[in-house]
């Protein structure tokens, strides 16, 4: 797909991952809508990217990926200032590994929900032009993270909404691509929230050993990725990144 000219929405984008792929997008000629529970942070963000690219080109809009209302809201209000909208990025994500449901609903939940509203709104059989939407998986959507087994577990069941409804089954009726990008570790506030609700304290301490050895993946080098899956990717690709290799796309191990 074309970048330039495009209206994206992204949630969980106040920081972190999410704020490196809008100023990805930004550079790439993209309009971007900032979605965020994060009003304070996602507000300066937008004044940040707004003095690089515009302020016709970004707008913050308050939003909780786990309600049905906010969600419908920032579709609105982007259509209303941006344009119609081309893509959906769902990045909002924690990891908490003490409040299972609360990281079930947003990690899942707001994929899910932002997947159906895509296809209500984008679908070439609901009145729409297409599109495409990308979740945000991680790694350890593919492999077993013994860290955080309720964070893998809700990456792991966004993959397999991926490969049904990035199925050209669905494609065929709503003209709707749906892909999943899946970054190893990055040092976002992800992982420092991510110690202070760790499955247990054996957890913390392996973690932190864990990570301090790992090579240093970017948030550029993640977005960079995010480019090339928009630009490239098939319908249902997941697209794997990690430190000082390239990109790779993985498959379902059993494909009948
Ligand atoms: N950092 C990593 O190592 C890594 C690796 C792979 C995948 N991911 C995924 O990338 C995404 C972004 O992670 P990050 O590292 O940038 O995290 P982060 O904590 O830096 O940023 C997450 C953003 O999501 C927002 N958010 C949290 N709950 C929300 C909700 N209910 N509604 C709307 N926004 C909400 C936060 O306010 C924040 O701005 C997540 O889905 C995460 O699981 C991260
Ligand atoms: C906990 C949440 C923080 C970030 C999550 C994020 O999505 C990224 C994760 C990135 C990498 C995770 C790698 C997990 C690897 C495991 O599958 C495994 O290979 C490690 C196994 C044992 C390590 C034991 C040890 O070295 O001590």
């Amino acid at each position: 797909m074309e970048i330039k000219g495009s209206v994206i929405i992204i949630t969980g984008a106040a920081r972190g991952l999410g704020k490196a792929f809008a100023e990805a997008l930004l550079d790439r000629g993209a309009k971007i809508c900032v979605a965020d529970i994060d009003s304070e942070q996602g507000q300066s963000t937008v004044a940040e990217l707004q003095a690089k690219h515009g302020e016709d080109s970004v707008i913050f809009v308050s939003c909780n990926v786990t309600s049905d209302d906010d969600f419908k809201a920032v579709w609105d209000a982007t259509v209303e200032k941006l344009g119609p909208v081309n893509v959906l990025i769902n990045n909002a994500g924690i990891g908490n590994e003490q409040e299972w449901d609360k990281t079930v609903a947003v990690n899942l939940g707001g994929c899910m929900r932002g997947t159906l509203l895509a296809l209500d709104r984008m679908g070439t059989n609901k009145g729409g032009s297409g599109g495409v939407v990308v979740n945000i998986s991680s790694i350890v959507g593919v492999k077993a993270n013994p860290f955080g087994p309720v964070y893998s577990a809700t990456k792991h069941a966004i993959i397999g909404l991926v490969r049904s409804l990035g199925h050209d089954f669905h494609f065929k009726i709503s003209g709707v691509k749906v892909q999943a990008l899946c970054p190893s570790l990055v040092k976002t506030e992800l992982l420092a929230n991510s110690m202070k609700k760790a499955f247990s304290p054996e957890v913390v301490q392996a973690l932190s050993k864990f990570s301090s050895g790992l090579k240093d993946l970017t948030s550029e080098t993640v977005a960079n990725s995010l480019v090339k899956l928009l630009e490239e990717g098939r319908n249902g690709a997941c697209l794997v990144v990690e430190a000082e290799k390239d990109p790779y796309y993985v498959e379902a191990p059993i494909s009948s």
